[in-house]
């Protein structure tokens, strides 16, 4: 039988802060996790858990203490700062509960944004950005601003803005925290259309029980460990 490669792989990742008064805080405590190119995964876990530092981990923004992460069988943990750079804005799309646009350009150029970064033509840009805004319902919202947009609306341009370099994973972390239920809902079930159509594979931080139970696989964590 042929074993498939995960797409992300992590072993034994631990993650130690020093705080001025606790001393030294183990925030994670040897995690394993691993995912299958194509899975939609809710990371689930109490406040504190250690959910958000795995994300960061996982998508390199921050390195853990000890332990390896590789990317369809490459490693990661000190890899390269300049490869590094690469894998986050042509590898992994990243989604933050505050969506983080730029308020003086609209939500066309806000989503072109890592386009042109990485040098793509203008027009190609704009026709890509325009595309995937239309995918996530955004079409007529094109030339708003951030400021003229819903909280719901912000959240889909950050969705596009992170899905228009075609990443093969995205990382989301609590991206409907700020959102209303039905407003909520809607982001999730886009994410998960998202994944079926373009094979996008995403692990989503949440809190929302009802988008865990959706999906097929939640992951757990308690007190810096997978459980
Ligand atoms: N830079 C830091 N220095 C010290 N402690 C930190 C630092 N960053 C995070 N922590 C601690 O690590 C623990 C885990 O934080 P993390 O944000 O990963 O949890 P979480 O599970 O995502 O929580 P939430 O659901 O509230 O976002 C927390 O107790 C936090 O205080």
């Amino acid at each position: 039988m042929t074993e498939t490669r995960p797409l992300i792989e992590a072993h034994g990742i631990t993650k130690d802060y020093w705080h001025e008064s606790k001393g030294l805080v183990q925030v994670l405590r040897g995690v394993d996790f691993a995912m299958q190119a194509g899975e939609v995964v809710a990371l689930v876990g109490k406040s504190g858990a250690g959910k958000s530092t795995l994300l960061h981990v996982l998508g390199t923004l921050d390195e853990p203490t000890t332990g390896t992460v590789c990317f369809e069988g490459e490693e990661l943990v000190g890899a390269d700062e300049l490869r590094l750079a690469d894998f986050r804005s042509s590898t992994v799309g990243f989604v933050f509960q505050s969506h983080y646009l730029l308020p003086e350009f609209s939500a066309l150029e806000n989503a072109m944004m890592p386009l042109l970064v990485r040098r793509v033509h203008r027009d190609e840009a704009t026709e890509v950005a325009r595309k995937i805004l239309e995918r996530v319902g955004l079409g007529h919202r094109l030339d708003h601003k951030p400021s003229e947009l819903s909280g719901g609306e912000q959240q889909r341009v950050a969705l596009a803005r992170a899905l228009a370099p075609r990443p093969r994973l995205l990382l989301a972390d609590e991206p409907t925290g700020n959102l209303d239920a039905k407003t909520a809902a809607a982001i999730h079930e886009l994410l998960v259309e998202l994944n079926r159509e373009l094979g996008i594979s995403c692990l989503v931080v949440t809190h929302n029980e009802a988008l865990a139970r959706e999906l097929p696989r939640c992951v757990e964590m308690r007190d810096g460990l997978v459980v």
